[in-house]
């Protein structure tokens, strides 16, 4: 259980594919401006959680509770409103127009003069620069086509943008699987830096040692099931392993309550 305050609390959600149970009742907190690692091994249910969460899939039983009213979203538009989404490695950028068009797609200023809509080219360089120069990202230029960037440059752009918007949950799924060793680097210092502004993460990752860099916390799962719900300063590179393959479970889950075979006299 997190010590902060919950952003999106999960409460026995399920889901199945057919005869699949892909996940067997996961229930979790997520704290505003906290960092949770998603881990499992393969097949174990962490992208089906994902998409439930940034609603990519409805899940087949349990509660969302996000700000403290329970949700349900029916399609990923309607998580991105309300200020959760997944950024996949720059498939949400248009690569064919610069950095600010990107910043501002679907959201542009206009003004209108004598009828006629104009795009306040200036105001947006502006916005789109602040936003930028505030997250330390460094770009060549703002008027750079995005498909003339590095993947990390892309990656940051789409955070950027994520934060500039208002978002407030971020999921990440293996954020870094096609970055090098430096611009790995340099996303796992923006996940900090973006999680210091009150922004929830939730990252997968198969690697370990970027879960501990970043993470405050981590979420096991296996075989659809929480395994482990672990703060990443209580734990240790070897009991998370145990905890994906089996071994261990931490917390212990709570023994079913026994039924209660007399009735009161
Ligand atoms: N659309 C689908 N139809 C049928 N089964 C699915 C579907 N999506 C996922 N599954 C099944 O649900 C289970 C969980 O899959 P999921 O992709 O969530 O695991 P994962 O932990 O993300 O794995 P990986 O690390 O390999 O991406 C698997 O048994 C998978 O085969």
């Amino acid at each position: 259980m997190t010590a902060r305050e919950p952003l999106l609390s999960l409460d026995g959600i399920t889901r199945n594919f057919g005869a699949i149970e892909a996940l067997r009742g996961i229930t979790f907190e997520i704290g505003k401006g906290e960092v949770v690692a998603l881990l499992g091994d393969n097949g174990a249910g962490k992208s089906t959680l994902v998409k439930i969460i940034s609603g990519g899939l409805e899940p087949s039983g349990g509660r969302l509770v996000y700000e403290g009213r329970e949700v349900r979203f029916g399609s990923p538009a309607e998580a991105k409103a309300a200020g959760i989404e997944t950024v996949y490695q720059d498939l949400s950028l248009c690569t064919n127009v610069d950095v600010v068009a990107n910043f501002f797609m679907g959201r542009e200023i206009v003004k209108r003069f004598l009828g006629i809509p104009i795009l306040q080219e200036r105001a947006m360089e502006a916005a789109t620069a602040k936003a930028i120069a505030d997250a330390g990202t460094r770009i060549p230029s703002l008027r750079t086509n995005v498909e003339h960037l590095s993947g990390g440059q892309r990656q940051a752009i789409e955070l950027n943008r994520f934060v500039h918007w208002g978002g407030k949950l971020v999921l990440l799924d293996e954020p870094f699987a096609a970055l090098g060793v430096e611009q790995t680097r340099r996303g796992l210092e923006m996940i900090k830096r973006i999680a210091a502004q009150g922004i929830s993460v939730v990252i997968i990752t198969h690697i370990m040692a970027q879960a501990f860099q970043v993470a405050d916390r981590m979420v096991v799962i296996r075989q659809g099931q929480v395994a482990g719900d672990v703060r990443t300063e209580d734990t240790t590179a070897d009991e998370v392993v145990r905890m994906i393959t089996g071994e261990a479970v931490k917390p212990p889950r709570a023994p079913i309550a026994e039924a209660r075979t007399t009735g009161p006299a």
